[in-house]
């Protein structure tokens, strides 16, 4: 998954400077953050409303456009991705630390 997301991201933050007229992430770059957040918000219901339905193939590919927006918007805010990754690792030690705690001690 790492590598994935990583090369998806460099891929982004080489497009944000090119011709918006032939590149995605440049026109989404050139229409501001809010137009991104915009999209992230609209993807996320996106992916809710066909998982409501039970549309898994759905649910897959407005998976997809939202981590690609939500990549988009982190690029814009030039967080890089390994933040949003050392974050998350950061809370399994913590529950790994609470899990270990609650267990009975032998
Ligand atoms: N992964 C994606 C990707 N996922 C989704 N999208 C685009 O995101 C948009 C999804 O929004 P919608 O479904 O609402 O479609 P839309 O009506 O065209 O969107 P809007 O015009 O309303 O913003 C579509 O236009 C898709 O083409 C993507 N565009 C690009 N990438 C990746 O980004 C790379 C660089 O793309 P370019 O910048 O276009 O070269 C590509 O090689 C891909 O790897």
């Amino acid at each position: 998954m790492r590598s994935t997301l990583h090369q998806l991201e460099a891929t982004i933050r080489d497009r944000r400077s090119a011709d918006p007229a032939s590149s995605y992430v440049a026109k989404m770059a050139h229409k501001g953050r809010a137009k991104i957040a915009q999209k992230v918000g609209e993807e996320a219901v996106e992916t809710v409303i066909a998982a409501m339905a039970g549309h898994r193939d759905e649910v897959v590919g407005e998976s997809a456009d939202l981590l690609f927006h939500l990549l988009l918007l982190l690029a814009d805010m030039d967080v890089p991705f390994d933040a949003v990754l050392d974050e998350l690792e950061r809370r399994e030690g913590i529950s790994g630390i609470a899990e270990k705690a609650a267990r009975p001690k032998d």
